[in-house]
C-alpha cells in the first residue's frame, strides 16, 4: 500500500554529469534487481550523514566508477524534485569535468558517454527528464 502524502521521506541524492572533452556525459544502466532497473541514470547516490552532497559524489564516483576528482571539480548545474510512490527525491545535479582515472564499471553496470541532446533515446527515471535541457543548454 502506498504510503500516506504527508508521511512520505525527504531522500537526499547527489549526483554528478561527467564530462568529456567532447561534451559528452556519462550515464550508467541501474542493474536488474533495484529500484528502476534498466533505466539510464548520472553516477550518484544517497547522501549519507554527515557528508555534504559534494563529498557524496567525490565518494561515489570512486565506488562506482574508480575515477578521483575533488570537491572544487564539481559545479552545481541545477537539481532534481520528483514525488516516487514511496518517498520525495531531491536531488542536486553537479558538472564534473576535471577526474583522474577511465570510468570502469565497478558494480557491473552498463556504461554509455552520451550528447546531452540525445540523453532522450535512453530511458531515464522520471526524476531525471526535466534535467536534461540544463545540460543542453550548458553543453
Ligand atoms: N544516482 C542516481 N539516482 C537517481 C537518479 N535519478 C533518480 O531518480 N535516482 C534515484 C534512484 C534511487 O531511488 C535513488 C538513488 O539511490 P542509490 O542509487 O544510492 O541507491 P539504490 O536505490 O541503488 O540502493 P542502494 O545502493 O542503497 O542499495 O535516487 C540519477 O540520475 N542518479
Amino acid at each position: 500500500m502506498s504510503q500516506p502524502e504527508e508521511s512520505k521521506r525527504l531522500l537526499l541524492v547527489a549526483a554528478c554529469a561527467l564530462v568529456d572533452g567532447d561534451g559528452r556525459v556519462l550515464i550508467a544502466q541501474r542493474p536488474e534487481g533495484k529500484q528502476l532497473a534498466g533505466m539510464w541514470e548520472f553516477p550518484g547516490g544517497k547522501v549519507e550523514p554527515g557528508e555534504t552532497p559534494e563529498e557524496t559524489v567525490v565518494r561515489e564516483l570512486r565506488e562506482e566508477l574508480a575515477i578521483e576528482t575533488k570537491v572544487a571539480c564539481l559545479a552545481p548545474l541545477t537539481f532534481a524534485s520528483h514525488a516516487y510512490e514511496s518517498f520525495n527525491l531531491l536531488m542536486p545535479l553537479f558538472v564534473c569535468r576535471r577526474y583522474w582515472g577511465i570510468p570502469q564499471a565497478q558494480e557491473g553496470q552498463a556504461l554509455k558517454w552520451v550528447r546531452p541532446n540525445k540523453l532522450r533515446d535512453y530511458p531515464m527515471p522520471p526524476a531525471d527528464e526535466p534535467l536534461i535541457p540544463f545540460l543542453i543548454d550548458l553543453l
